[in-house]
C-alpha cells in the first residue's frame, strides 16, 4: 500500500457538489482507502486572476494502485465531472493533483511528482497543514509547516476555511 495526497479544487457552481461527487466516487474505488481529509478552504484566484473564488480541500489515501493509474483514475473523475481544458489555471468543475505518493520523485511527461507547484501555493499548503503538517515535501529537505513559513502574509489572508471537517465524511 502506498500512501498519497491529492488536491481537490473547484471554483464553478455547485463547487461543494462537485467537491462531494469526487470523493465519493474515490470512496467506491476499491483500490482506494482515504485515511484524512481537510477541511474545505475559500481561496482566491491564484494565476489567472479573472474568475471566480476556489473551494479547495486537500486528502490523505492509501491504494494500490501505481502513482500512474492513481493520475489516471484523477482525470477519470474530472472527465466525468465534466472538466473542459480551456484556459490554463482557468475556471474548472473540478481539479485533482497528486500532491505526493510515496515519498516518489518523477519527472515524466504527463507526471511530476512531488508535485512542482505545491510548495508556493497557500491553497494547497494550509489543507495539507491542517491533516500532515510534518509531511516532507522534498526528499531531506522541507516539510509542510517550512513551506508555509516562507509564504507571505498575503497568500494567507486569501486563504479563508469555509466548512469544517466533515463533508460527505463516512
Ligand atoms: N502531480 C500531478 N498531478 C496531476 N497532474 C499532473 C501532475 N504532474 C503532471 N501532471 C500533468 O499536468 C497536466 C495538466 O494538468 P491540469 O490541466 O490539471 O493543470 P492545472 O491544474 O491547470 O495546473 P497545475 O498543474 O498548475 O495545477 C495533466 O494532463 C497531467 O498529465
Ligand atoms: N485558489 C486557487 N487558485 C488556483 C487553483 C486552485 O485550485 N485554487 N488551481 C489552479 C490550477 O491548478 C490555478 N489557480
Amino acid at each position: 500500500m502506498k500512501t498519497a495526497y491529492i488536491a481537490l479544487g473547484t471554483n464553478i457552481e455547485p463547487r461543494e457538489e462537485y467537491l462531494t461527487s469526487a470523493l465519493e466516487i474515490l470512496r467506491k474505488d476499491n483500490k482506494i482507502h482515504i485515511n484524512q481529509q481537510s477541511s474545505i478552504y475559500e481561496t482566491a484566484p491564484v494565476g489567472y486572476a479573472d474568475q471566480a473564488d476556489f473551494l479547495n480541500m486537500v486528502i490523505e489515501l492509501e491504494t494500490f494502485l501505481s502513482a500512474f493509474d492513481l493520475l489516471e483514475l484523477c482525470q477519470t473523475i474530472e472527465r466525468q465531472l465534466g472538466r473542459k481544458k480551456l484556459i490554463r489555471f482557468g475556471p474548472r468543475t473540478i481539479d485533482l493533483d497528486i500532491l505526493v505518493y510515496n515519498q516518489e520523485n518523477r519527472k515524466t511527461d504527463v507526471l511530476t511528482i512531488p508535485h512542482p507547484r505545491m510548495h508556493e501555493r497557500a491553497f494547497v499548503l494550509i489543507p495539507l497543514h491542517e491533516i500532515a503538517p510534518g509531511l516532507l515535501l522534498y526528499k531531506g529537505g522541507k516539510t509542510v509547516s517550512d513551506c508555509i513559513k516562507a509564504l507571505s502574509e498575503s497568500d494567507i489572508k486569501d486563504v479563508t476555511r469555509w466548512t469544517n471537517k466533515g463533508l460527505a465524511e463516512e
